[in-house]
C-alpha cells in the first residue's frame, strides 16, 4: 500500500437553470487550479452538478463551494435537493472545513445566500470568503429565462474565490 498522502481536494457543487451559476462555478474552478499552480502544489478540483453529489464526494474533499441561482427568493430546488440528501449523512464528519458560496440572482439573491449559510452552519462549516452574490438585473420573464452569458469581470470575482479556497488548502 502507497504511504503517499493525496493532494487536498476542493469539491465545487453547482446547479445552474440559465448558464449564470455554471459559468462562475466553472471560473473558481479555472482559479483553483491557477492558483495551484502558482504555488506549484497539486490540488484536486472536483467540479460536479448538485444531482452527481452523493455524500462520498463531500467526505472525500477538504473544502467546498457552492455555486447556485436564486429561484423564487429560495436556492433552486436541485440545490436544496443536494442538500437533503446529503446533509444528515455527513453531519458530523465535515465540521471545521473550509466553504464559501456564490449566488446567482436576477435582482436579489439574499434568501438563497441566508439558505446556504444557516446549512453550512448546520454542518459547521468555516467561511473561507465573503458570500458573493451576481445581480444580472433580470426582471421580465423573457430576460429571465434567456441563457446567461456572465461578464469577465464577474467571473474574475469567482475566479478568485477559487483561489482563495485553493490556497486556503495548500498554504
Ligand atoms: C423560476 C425562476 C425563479 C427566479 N426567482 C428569482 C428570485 O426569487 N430572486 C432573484 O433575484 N432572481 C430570481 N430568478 C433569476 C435568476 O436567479 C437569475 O437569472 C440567475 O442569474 C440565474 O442563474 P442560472 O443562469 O445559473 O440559472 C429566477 C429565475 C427563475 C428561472
Amino acid at each position: 500500500m502507497s504511504l503517499q498522502s493525496r493532494s487536498p481536494r476542493l469539491l465545487i457543487v453547482w446547479h445552474s437553470r440559465t448558464g449564470a451559476a455554471r459559468q462562475m462555478a466553472q471560473a473558481a474552478a479555472d482559479g483553483a487550479h491557477a492558483a495551484a499552480d502558482a504555488m506549484d502544489e497539486a490540488l484536486d478540483v472536483h467540479l460536479l452538478a448538485a444531482d452527481e453529489v452523493q455524500a462520498d464526494s463531500l467526505l472525500e474533499a477538504d473544502a467546498y463551494l457552492f455555486c447556485a441561482p436564486e429561484n423564487l427568493a429560495t436556492l433552486s430546488g436541485e440545490m436544496k435537493a443536494f442538500f437533503d440528501r446529503n446533509y444528515y449523512a455527513v453531519l458530523d464528519a465535515i465540521a471545521g472545513r473550509a466553504y464559501a458560496v456564490m449566488i446567482a440572482a436576477g435582482t436579489d439573491g439574499e434568501g438563497a445566500r441566508r439558505q446556504v449559510e444557516r446549512i453550512a452552519s448546520g454542518w459547521r462549516l468555516r467561511a473561507a470568503a465573503p458570500p458573493f452574490v451576481y445581480r444580472n438585473g433580470a426582471q421580465t420573464p423573457e430576460a429571465i429565462l434567456a441563457p446567461k452569458t456572465v461578464a469577465p469581470d464577474v467571473l474574475a470575482q469567482c475566479g478568485e474565490i477559487g483561489g482563495t479556497l485553493a490556497a486556503g488548502l495548500l498554504l
